[in-house]
């Protein structure tokens, strides 16, 4: 029947709009916001539009226009849209929040109003407009809204490949979307922020495209800050100085009116606090206050957090005393990866005599990219808004999947007090696929744990199901009986998670840059998925001689699947890795030992297992995963600065004896530099044997061990120098021989 299809596209339709406007929230959440419940206008074709002068060149007028393109100087309604002091809005102007970026908006049957305290307020207000627009009636609204922190955004500061031209394009008109005002570009992997090209211009390609970037940030009322990360090789001279003026300059030439130095994940000279304050100084009174329309200069200390500062070696007081007063000083909490709090916040700002600048490490997943992080933000205080100048998140590599966390973020920054963490990723799934949004969130709530890292900073996971994954592991492993009820939850969690995996992999276009970047993860979960049903399947047949064999053989096939994953990523894939894949390796092992008492057999009953694990007394170095792909075994490369204390040692030991072809290692450093370490192997762990370190020349200095055929238990990495040495952790690899 013809009819049919059109009759069910209505109904859906219906039911589509209804569970919009149930779910209908504005974001961020604002200040102050009224609805006459009992009444609201249908969105009006055409309208009048009285506007004021000040908004003549800016974005809150083309705005509105893209949302209302009827503009008929006759017609009945009226939109008022101003600034405070245009006189179209005058008679409003008390309504206008008193609040650097605030607006009041109104919707009266006739008319609309819109009047910001700034420009930028104005095109927030269009915003929020832009938002009620999306439901089928006008609500009769009244909304005073403002920022609680003056600089909300993203700083685009992580190592790993660096954001693509339509990434970033995205996320500016994102950020425009959900009222974040900053985006400072610093890319760890870009040459011509850091070095070696960081005093060159940019070659004309990529000078057009952060071109590009600039316009479209104006466009979405983002102030782009372009950051400079000179610290490992500057020279404390009139030409270095110059030249990083120059490249300011020809940033301020594309459009850049932001500007950052960044002097973090350093050593040697560039990180003297007096030099650092000498130069920003300069740039700032020659620079910044010259130009009259840049914003505060923002810059990234060494010290950039607490465990890595020693208050008395005077480092950030030096730079609070001699620092000029307008220039930010960014902060990333306790520790380099850390939520901040009051606490935090009563340490740092007395040393620096200002509010810190945060930079907040998260979703970050640059020192775990094996990982996603995909969960809520939780953690950071509620009441700290009074005392930061800013709170920016650096994101990760995969600029879709950020977007969950990113959402928060300018909610939390915008209207801390009344921040709901779940609320908030709720609704920033739904924001990212709204057709998908039950499988995103699926996906999302076992994807956001980061595993051990060497930041010791975890997640939350599978929060929902962690009571049933207790429950049903608890009463296996004491009384080797199987709790009913979270067997079935559990099992019916990992049919949600193979059809989430399927839908989302098959879900086209809705958000297609989203599954290319997380795709990888989502076959491994489909895995994980798999892998708990035929877990959960084991746990019912030990006492079946021949009926669990096929089981035991079809988890084993799983594990190796989720373990030689995608080669894109050297270190593999991983998901559920903190709460279901512990749960499904402990279900496995016990039910298989079970099987092995009962049979007498040996069927292999470890789940999973790394070879190698590490120890080390170096406070950095000590919390570093290892990880194993076939032949090769490596420990996880770190992006800091190691403080590697005189007689410091790094351990990784096998689990027994194995034959090695190759030992590579990477300080970061130059050849002398090697001569502070001594190398030895052992087979026992007690006597230890040199084993020298050769240089191998790859554009950059790495070692190579000559322990091929050696058959080794441990080896050992030592600081003999008799003093600290500061290197990087760019690599520890080994390969055992076929
Ligand atoms: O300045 C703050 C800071 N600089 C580094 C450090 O934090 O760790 C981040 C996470 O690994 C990394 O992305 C960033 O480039």
């Amino acid at each position: 029947m013809k009819r049919r299809p059109l009759l069910l596209g209505i109904i859906s339709l219906l039911a589509t709009a209804t569970i919009h406007a149930q779910e209908f929230r504005l974001q961020p959440t604002p200040q102050n916001y009224t609805v006459q419940q009992d009444d609201s206008i249908s969105i009006p074709r055409q309208y009048r539009l009285m506007a004021g002068n000040s908004l003549n060149n800016g974005t809150a007028l083309p705005l509105l226009r893209s949302l209302m393109p009827e503009e008929a100087p006759d017609a009945a309604f009226r939109i008022y849209i101003g600034t405070k002091g245009d006189k179209v809005v005058s008679s409003y102007r008390k309504r206008i929040p008193q609040k650097s970026e605030g607006y009041f908006l109104k919707i009266e049957k006739d008319r609309i109003i819109i009047a910001g305290a700034d420009e930028r307020g104005t095109y927030y207000g269009v915003q929020t407009l832009a938002q009620l627009l999306t439901l089928d009636k006008l609500p009769l609204a009244e909304v005073a809204d403002y920022p609680d922190v003056p600089y909300r955004g993203v700083v685009e500061g992580f190592y790993g490949t660096p954001w693509s031209q339509e990434d970033r394009i995205r996320q500016l008109d994102f950020y425009g979307r959900n009222k974040m005002n900053v985006y400072l570009y610093g890319p760890k992997d870009d040459p011509y922020h850091s070095t070696p090209h960081w005093r060159k211009p940019y070659p004309a390609q990529e000078a057009e495209r952060l071109k590009q970037l600039v316009d479209r940030a104006r466009d979405n009322n983002v102030i782009f800050y372009w950051a400079i990360h000179p610290g490992q090789d500057i020279r404390w001279n009139e030409e270095d100085r110059e030249l990083l003026l120059q490249k300011f300059e020809s940033m301020y030439q594309l459009g850049v009116r932001g500007f950052a130095v960044f002097f973090d994940d350093i050593s040697g000279e560039g990180t003297k606090a007096d030099k650092q304050a000498e130069l920003l100084n300069y740039i700032d009174n020659h620079f910044v206050q010259v130009k009259k329309d840049v914003a505060p200069l923002v810059m990234c200390p060494t010290e950039y957090n607490k465990s890595w500062t020693k208050v008395e070696g005077g480092y950030l007081t030096t730079l609070g005393e001699k620092l000029n007063k307008d220039i930010q000083i960014m902060w990333t909490g306790n520790r380099v990866i850390a939520t901040i709090d009051r606490p935090t916040l009563d340490f740092i700002n007395p040393l620096i005599k200002r509010k810190a600048y945060i930079w907040w490490n998260f979703p970050v997943s640059d020192y775990v990219r094996d990982h996603l992080l995909m969960g809520p933000v939780y953690g950071n205080g509620l009441d700290i808004e009074d005392g930061m100048s800013a709170f920016v998140s650096n994101p990760m590599e995969h600029a879709e999947a950020s977007k969950i966390s990113l959402y928060s973020v300018a909610d939390y920054t915008w209207n801390m007090e009344k921040f709901d963490s779940d609320t908030s990723w709720r609704h920033a799934i739904k924001d990212l696929m709204p057709l998908h949004a039950e499988y995103l969130e699926t996906f999302a709530a076992h994807n956001s744990d980061l595993g051990k890292n060497g930041h010791g900073f975890r997640r939350e996971e599978s929060i929902r199901l962690q009571p049933a994954l207790s429950a049903l592991l608890k009463s296996y492993l004491e009384k080797g009986e199987i709790d009913e009820t979270a067997y079935n939850q559990v099992d019916e969690e990992c049919r949600k998670i193979i059809l989430s995996a399927d839908m989302l992999l098959a879900s086209g276009n809705e958000n297609r840059p989203l599954i290319d970047e997380i795709r990888p993860w989502l076959t491994q979960f489909k895995l994980v998925g798999e892998y708990g049903k035929t877990v959960l399947e084991m746990m019912r047949l030990p006492q079946q001689e021949e009926a669990f064999l096929p089981g035991h053989a079809h988890a084993q096939a799983l594990q190796t699947l989720m373990t030689d994953n995608d080669a894109r990523y050297p270190q593999g894939v991983k998901s559920g890795s903190g709460q279901l894949m512990p749960t499904f390796d402990a279900l496995f092992e016990a039910s298989t030992k079970q099987y092995n008492q009962r049979f007498h057999t040996a069927l292999n009953a470890r789940a999973v297992y790394s070879p190698y694990t590490l120890e080390s007394n170096v406070q950095q170095l000590a919390l570093l995963p290892t990880q194993q792909k076939g032949k090769e075994g490596s420990i996880a490369p770190s992006n800091e600065v190691i403080l590697w204390q005189a007689g410091g040692s790094l351990t990784l030991s096998m689990d027994r004896p194995r034959v090695l072809a190759t030992l590579r290692i990477d300080l970061g450093t130059k050849e002398e530099g090697y001569t502070h370490f001594r190398l030895e192997t052992s087979l026992d762990g007690k006597t230890w044997r040199n084993a020298n370190l050769q240089s191998v020349w790859k554009g950059y200095t790495m070692q190579k061990a000559d322990v091929k055929g050696q058959k080794v238990l441990k080896i050992r990495l030592t600081n003999t120098s008799g003093s600290e040495q500061k290197v990087y952790f760019k690599a520890f690899r080994l390969t055992e021989q076929e």
